[in-house]
C-alpha cells in the first residue's frame, strides 16, 4: 500500500530574542511523517526537540520566531483532501482546525495537563464539546468508550472521579483519552513515561501502540531515552544543536550508527549487560546557541572529529535511501576509522537479542 504523508517539514529555522542576543534554537530541519507511523526525535536536552514540537502545534513563546520553512500537513477539510502550511495559519485558525483537534499533545507530566477541579469526564468531553459541538449524551457515550479503550476499568465510574483519586499511570492514560476524543491525525508524546516507574511506562507506550494499531493514528515521540525509541519508532531522528545530525529506520540508526554522536546516545543507553558499573556519557557539554557558531558544534565533544569539522559544518550524507549523517567520516576523503570496541559489542548484543521493536511498518 502506498504510504500516505501527513506532515512534511522543510528548512524549519527557529530563534529566539533573548537578554543575551538572538538564540538560534533550530537550524533548518527536514522531516516527514506518514500515515499510521511513528517517528522519534531524539537528542539531550536543549538540541531543539521541544521548539520543533510546538512549532507544529502553533504554541512557540513570544520570544521565539519562524525564521524560515514550512511545515505542510494534509487532512480532510469538508471531506476534501487538503495540504497546507500551517506556518500560515493565524493563532486563531490554529487552535479552531489544528491544535488538540488534528493534532494532539501528551506531555511528560500527566497532573500539569489535568485540571484537579474537573472530573474526568468533563475533561475527556471538553474537546468534543467545543470543537465539534457534540451533544451531550453522545460526547458522555464516547468518553466511556475512551476511557475503556485507555484501559480504565469501570470507566463510567472513573467519569466522576478527580485527578488526584488516580495513579501517576491512571492519570497519563486520562490524558491520553483527552488527546484522542477528537480523533486527531497526529499525537505528539514529549517524554510521555519519563514520570512514571518503568513497569507502569511499558504499559504506556504499549497502549499507545495499541490505539496506533487500532486507529490509524501517527506519532511523532520526543524523547532523550533511546530504550523508549527502540520500543516504539519506525523512524529515529536524532538533533543536536538544533540539527538532525543522523536519520534513519530504527534499524538503521540502532544496528548500523554512523554518527559518532549517535554512538555516544547508543553508549550512554543503560544495559543490563554491560560490564562496567559505571554508566558512559558523551564528555562535555551541548554548545550555548546564543554564541555564533563555527565548524560543526558536535567538534569539542567528538573523539572522531577531523580538522575539517573545526571549520566547516557537514550536511546530510546519504547512507541508503532512508539513512542519512551529517559527519564528515562519510565524506570521500575521510580516513579510515573503528567504531568504539564497547559499540560493537553493544550492537551484536541487541541483534542477539532483538531488543529493537520492529515497527508496524515492517
Ligand atoms: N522561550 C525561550 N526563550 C529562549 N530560549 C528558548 C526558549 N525555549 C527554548 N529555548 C532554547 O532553545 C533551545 C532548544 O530548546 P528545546 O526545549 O527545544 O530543547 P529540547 O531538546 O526539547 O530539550 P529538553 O529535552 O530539555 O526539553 C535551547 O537552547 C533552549 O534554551
Amino acid at each position: 500500500m502506498a504510504r500516505e504523508k501527513v506532515l512534511e517539514i522543510r528548512d524549519l529555522t527557529i530563534s529566539f530574542k533573548t537578554h543575551g542576543g538572538k538564540l538560534q534554537a533550530v537550524r533548518g530541519i527536514d522531516l516527514d511523517l506518514y500515515r499510521g507511523e511513528t517517528i522519534a526525535i531524539v537528542g539531550e536536552s536543549g538540541s531543539g526537540k521541544s521548539v520543533t514540537v510546538k512549532a507544529i502545534m502553533g504554541i512557540l513563546s513570544k520570544n521565539g520566531q519562524i525564521e524560515k520553512g514550512e511545515i505542510n500537513y494534509t487532512y480532510q477539510d469538508k471531506e476534501v483532501e487538503v495540504t497546507k502550511n500551517i506556518l500560515e495559519f493565524s493563532k486563531k485558525q490554529m487552535r479552531k482546525t489544528i491544535n488538540g483537534k488534528r493534532i494532539a499533545m501528551i506531555f511528560q507530566d500527566p497532573m500539569t495537563s489535568l485540571d484537579p477541579t474537573m472530573s474526568i469526564g468533563n475533561q475527556v468531553m471538553e474537546g468534543m464539546r467545543t470543537h465539534y459541538k457534540t451533544p451531550k449524551k453522545e460526547a458522555y457515550e464516547k468518553a466511556v468508550r475512551l476511557l475503556e479503550l485507555v484501559g480504565i476499568t469501570n470507566p463510567e465510574e472513573r467519569m466522576k472521579s478527580y485527578p488526584h483519586h488516580l495513579s501517576g499511570g491512571m492519570r497519563q492514560r486520562i490524558v491520553i483519552a483527552i488527546a484522542l476524543a477528537c480523533d486527531p491525525d497526529v499525537l505528539i508524546c514529549d517524554e510521555p513515561t519519563t514520570a512514571l516507574d518503568v513497569t507502569i511506562q511499558a504499559k504506556i507506550l504499549e497502549l499507545i501502540k495499541d490505539i496506533q494499531r487500532k486507529t490509524g493514528i501517527s506519532v511523532i515521540y520526543i524523547t532523550h531515552d533511546l530504550g523508549v525509541v527502540a520500543k516504539v519508532a519506525d523512524y529515529v531522528n536524532v538533533m543536536y544543536a538544533g540539527r538532525i545530525v543522523e536519520k534513519g529506520t530504527t534499524d538503521e540508526i540502532f544496528y548500523n550508527p554512523q554518527h559518532p554522536y549517535t554512538w555516544g546516545l547508543l553508549l550512554a543507553m543503560p544495559d543490563l549487560d554491560t560490564k562496567t558499573s559505571k554508566l558512559y556519557s558523551i564528555p562535555g557539554n551541548p554548545p550555548n546557541m546564543a554564541k555564533e557558531m563555527t565548524g560543526d558544534p558536535f567538534y569539542p565533544r567528538n573523539a572522531y572529529a577531523l580538522h575539517i569539522d573545526k571549520e566547516k559544518e557537514p550536511d546530510l550524507m546519504k547512507v541508503t535511501d532512508s539513512h542519512f549523517a551529517a559527519t564528515w567520516l562519510l565524506s570521500e576523503d575521510s580516513p579510515a576509522y573503528t567504531l568504539p570496541a564497547e559499540l560493537v559489542e553493544r550492537i551484536e548484543r541487541m541483534k542477539g537479542k532483538e531488543e529493537v521493536a520492529h515497527g508496524i511498518t515492517s
